[in-house]
């Protein structure tokens, strides 16, 4: 029998023995305190409340005793995070900028840096250190944004190809309203996002997709956002956009779009609001473009470390959850600071908290739980972007998508008490990073 340590990166057979703990939905969390998970060709085959039938799995798939992996004290395994919302080029601005509003941050920091990705080197060091810290960091599937360039966004997703990730992967278009050196003519930004699209998917990498990628309202006319609609209809692919972040956005979106009833109804026209679009923030959505994104199956990326770092505003998830509307966390690197999804949990608990002091006593709000956010960091996000049924919990059938977790290991804070399987879950989530983190597995490869 091996140790969790001594597994071969390679092997994608094998069993995991020991406290399990996942989301089957949003309101308790899974805790299996000693059972296994069995994992043949990297799929989950079979998952155990006890370990009574552990030699019967084995013999049944042939694993050797070497690949049957047993948990020490102290650790656990979870489903990897997803991270719905994320900007690979921005990582260097991380930490930077947060003196200024979203629209003055843009045109101050943001697109001045992502006009050095025409340069694909720099592109390629920046990329191989965003995946390989967000991998670090337990995030197993990533859905990113890339800047307006063809080839280093090409470079990006073979970066997260030989790193082993899962991701959707977003060429970035903008013909409007664009700084000096930093946009696109509509023929160009719709003809190299169909080539894009087809360059991934001829990879045949179920791992790695194309994800049709407008800017915003502001960085795209109605024309071209109508031709990346019907891209994405005719190619079945994945849309990512921003949505009503700031109050300022919003105003600029009314002014340039009249003859539209809101921010949602610009999308909706233009045939972005889809069962396979992700739009981040939604802070100022009314109750009307709730309703639509709900009837549409459109969710929303909560990124709630960006909304407070850019001083965008409170997003209240709870009424985006009783609306019906999926959702999942974001990063939103560079307009939050930490490229870990256990930041992103630990801010929307924090805003989830200040919105229910802002509410009057006895209004009866319920601040998010943290298995609520661990939810929401899981299953919710694979849910999401509709890809829950790969990933984002351990039902059979599944791809096997893990953190092993070591609370016992040197981190960020001892361990001083005995502990049971909720504390060692709680301490991670709230206090743990990515030295807890000993082993991340995507599709049962390991790639930490
Ligand atoms: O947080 C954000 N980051 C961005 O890069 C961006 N672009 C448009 N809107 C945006 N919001
Ligand atoms: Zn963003």
């Amino acid at each position: 029998m091996a140790n969790v340590s001594q597994q071969k990166a390679y092997t994608t057979s094998f069993i995991i023995a020991g406290p399990i703990v996942h989301s089957e939905d949003i309101r308790a969390l899974t805790i299996i305190e000693h059972g296994f998970i069995a994992v043949v060709r990297g799929k989950i085959v079979s998952v155990c409340r006890n370990t009574e039938k552990l030699m019967q799995t084995q013999q049944e798939y042939g694993i050797e005793d070497v690949n049957v992996y047993y948990l020490n004290e102290g650790e656990f395994v979870m489903p990897g995070f997803v991270d719905t919302h994320i900007h690979a080029p921005q990582y260097p601005n991380a930490g930077l900028g947060y003196d200024k509003q979203l629209l003055d941050w843009l045109t101050t920091y943001t697109f001045p840096l992502e006009k050095k990705y025409v340069d694909v080197d720099f592109a390629i060091g920046v990329y191989e250190s965003v995946v390989r810290k967000t991998l670090a960091s337990g995030t197993t599937t990533a859905t990113y944004f890339a800047t307006i360039h063809y080839e280093s966004s090409l470079f990006l997703a073979d970066i997260v190809e030989r790193l082993g990730q899962r991701a959707f992967i977003g060429k970035v278009n903008m013909n409007h309203g664009t700084p000096e050196g930093y946009g696109e003519h509509i023929y160009d930004s719709f003809t190299c996002t169909e080539q894009y699209i087809r360059n991934i998917q001829c990879k045949r990498n179920e791992l790695v997709q194309p994800i049709i990628t407008p800017r915003f309202a502001l960085n795209c006319d109605m024309q071209l956002m109508m031709l990346l609609g019907e891209l994405a209809a005719k190619y079945n692919v994945h849309i990512q956009t921003h949505i009503s972040e700031s109050t300022g956005e919003v105003a600029a979106v009314q002014k340039l779009y009249p003859q539209c009833r809101n921010y949602a109804d610009v999308y909706d026209r233009a045939g972005l609001l889809t069962n396979k679009t992700v739009l981040a923030h939604g802070i100022h959505l009314s109750d009307d473009e709730l309703k639509v994104l709900a009837a549409r199956g459109t969710s929303i990326s909560h990124c709630p470390n960006s909304n407070t770092s850019l001083k965008s505003g409170l997003c209240d998830v709870r009424r985006l959850l009783d609306t019906g509307i999926k959702v999942g966390l974001g990063t939103d690197v560079s307009g939050g600071y930490s490229i870990s999804i256990l930041n992103a949990i630990r801010s929307a608990l924090q805003t989830s908290t200040h919105i229910f002091f802002k509410k009057h006593q006895g209004s009866g709000y319920i601040p998010l739980s943290y298995h609520e956010a661990f939810y929401l960091a899981t299953l919710g996000g694979a849910k999401a972007l509709s890809v829950d049924d790969k990933t984002g919990n351990f039902k059979v059938g599944k791809d096997f998508d893990a953190l092993i977790v070591n609370m016992r290991k040197p981190g960020p804070i001892d361990i001083l008490d005995k502990t049971d399987i909720k504390d060692l879950i709680q301490k991670f989530l709230y206090t743990g990073d990515d030295r807890n983190i000993s082993k991340v597995y995507v599709a049962g490869r390991q790639v930490k």
